[in-house]
């Protein structure tokens, strides 16, 4: 005789690599999960994967499974608790679209929750919730750390309507990521049945709908600029020390110990070290120098375009990224472009000595560390501006606290951020925290030491280097825009602001009349 199955919590639609995992987390912890994908063959596994889990679990206990499995959006909505919560695990863009319409067709009502976990763009997500409002309540959770984060504890950023979230909020502080609330470490543990309770969980309101989608969207552009930037450590000591794949492992795995501790950094060692199954080579170096992307970081880039919030180290991983994929265009040019190394120096890593060697090794850690801080300032100035824009009223040591752990971007150095924005909740930039201020203050000769460097031996640096002229551009009290100014006057009569008169009475100089004279406009 069969049970019939019970009703759901919650449901899942689409159970790719981050529906799958979402699901399993949130039956871990107690909740009956509805699922379904437009492959039956992904909700299968799913049933499989998580009734062994369960069985092994409780000592092969079969009815203590927590999922039901749906061949059809109608089926969802008849298995679940009213009001009905759905969780969308699905690409972003039209299917976000496609599974909405379908759900009206089967029957969702209008205080039925939709939860859009998916990197959907934050004005799309605006869209979204006028266009269902009255048919259901389109609700968005961003999320971030992969498939294990998915799985053991992820970041999740929500936003949208606020009593949607109160019926959320006990399920996603269930499942995220926790941490230390004293040390601000995350707290793991790898073990399907056996979640992590304690800890402050990484989940906050962020605020209307679209807020969390932008944060989500800053978080991956600072992510594309701390990839960039471990990568072009990865080609510095490659290409300057001569070091293997493996050396540059140890660094890493030595960075990772210090104040450059980090995800990345970790995962980062870790692919050095592995060994390609087919060949002798270590596997990163079989692996073709193409870049993908799916937006997000190009999103962040043409939205601080469009505020005009500098951001020019996310901006320069994504053109990183653009410039790896022109594959040809770079071996054609390779043969006819000269560079410093064709010139006088053909290696210069042998004529290094060990303390030499370990003397940039040391300033390439510090240049990291900077360049690091300053695509933070730059993601963090990013949100305040856009925040102020849309009217969201962010809490960025809310936003810093829940990007501790789960998250792909986590790191110890999320601590002092989160400390910096406690402090002062109105800082305005992050250079202006003394903490931060003072670290670059002490190691940007090191920095400038590393740019040289990557400079004279021809190795393109651009996040560690565009890093460097966002920091000495803000330490200019002057720059040439004056002369900008005039440039723009002469050819286009822009007018000009002066130095000795009040802000916003502007002038104009004819530049070309045989009477020069200037004139308040
Ligand atoms: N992978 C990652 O690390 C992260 C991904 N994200 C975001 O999460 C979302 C999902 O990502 P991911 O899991 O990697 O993607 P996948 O492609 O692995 O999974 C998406 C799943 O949705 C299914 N699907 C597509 N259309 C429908 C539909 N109409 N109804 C039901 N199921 C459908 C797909 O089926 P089929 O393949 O048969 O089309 C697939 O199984 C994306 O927006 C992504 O950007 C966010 C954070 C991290
Ligand atoms: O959101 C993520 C992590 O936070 C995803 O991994 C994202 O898809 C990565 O982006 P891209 O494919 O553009 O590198």
């Amino acid at each position: 005789m069969t049970h019939p199955s019970p009703i759901s919590d919650i449901a899942m639609i689409g159970l790719g690599v981050m529906g799958k995992n979402l699901a399993l987390n949130i039956a871990d912890h107690g909740y009956h999960v509805a699922v379904f994908d437009v492959d039956k063959l992904k909700v299968n596994a799913v049933i499989n994967q998580e009734a062994e889990e369960r069985a092994t679990i409780t000592g092969g206990d079969k009815t203590a499974a927590r999922m039901t499995a749906c061949d059809s959006l109608k089926m969802v909505l008849e298995k679940l608790a009213k009001p009905r919560a759905l969780v969308l695990s699905v690409p972003a863009g039209a299917p976000v679209d496609g599974v909405c319409q379908s759900l009206i067709e089967a029957g969702i009502e209008a205080d039925d929750i939709v939860i859009d976990t998916g990197n959907s763009l934050w004005t799309d997500t605006v869209a979204r919730e006028a266009q269902y409002q009255g048919q259901f309540i389109f609700f968005s959770s961003a999320v971030s750390g992969g498939e294990v984060g998915a799985r053991f504890g992820p970041s999740l950023m929500p936003s949208g309507d606020p009593a949607a979230w109160q019926h959320v909020a006990p399920i996603w502080e269930a499942i995220a990521a926790k941490v230390d609330a004293n040390t601000g470490l995350p707290i793991e543990r790898f073990e399907a049945g056996n979640p992590v309770l304690e800890g402050e969980p990484c989940t906050a309101y962020i605020g209307p709908a679209g807020a969390g989608h932008y944060v989500k969207m800053v978080h991956n552009g600072i992510e594309y600029a701390d990839m960039q930037l471990i990568c072009e450590a990865y080609q510095l000591l490659k290409d300057g020390l001569g070091f293997s794949a493996l050396q540059i492992s140890e660094v890493f795995s030595t960075w990772d110990k210090g104040s450059l501790n980090s995800y990345l950094m970790n995962i980062s060692a870790k692919v050095l070290q592995q060994a390609d199954p087919l060949s002798d080579k270590p596997l990163v170096e079989m692996i073709l120098d193409k870049a993908g992307q799916k937006g997000t970081g190009l999103w962040t880039a043409v939205s601080s375009l469009q505020i005009g919030c500098p951001a020019p180290t996310i901006a320069e991983a994504v053109y990183a990224r653009a410039v790896s994929t022109q594959k040809p265009l770079r071996q054609a040019l390779s043969t006819k472009l000269a560079g410093p190394t064709l010139a006088s120096n053909p290696d210069p890593s042998p004529q290094l000595s060990e303390q030499d060697r370990q003397a940039f090794i040391d300033a390439l850690e510090d240049a990291l560390y900077c360049a690091k801080v300053c695509c933070y300032a730059q993601g963090f100035q990013l949100m305040a501006m856009a925040g102020a824009e849309q009217h969201w009223q962010l809490n960025f040591a809310e936003i810093a606290k829940i990007w501790r752990a789960g998250c792909i971007i986590r790191a110890t150095f999320l601590q002092s951020i989160t400390q910096a924005y406690v402090e002062n909740p109105e800082l305005t930039h992050l250079l202006l925290a003394d903490s931060f201020n003072q670290s670059l203050s002490a190691r940007q000769m090191q920095w400038r030491r590393t740019v040289c460097a990557a400079v004279m031996q021809g190795t393109p640096a651009p996040c560690i280097t565009s890093a460097l002229a966002y920091y000495d551009s803000y330490r200019c009290e002057t720059l040439p825009a004056n002369l900008l100014q005039g440039q723009r006057d002469f050819f286009g009569a822009h007018t000009f602001e002066r130095t000795d008169k009040p802000a916003g009475e502007k002038y104009h100089f004819n530049w070309s009349d045989k009477k020069p004279s200037l004139t308040k406009v």
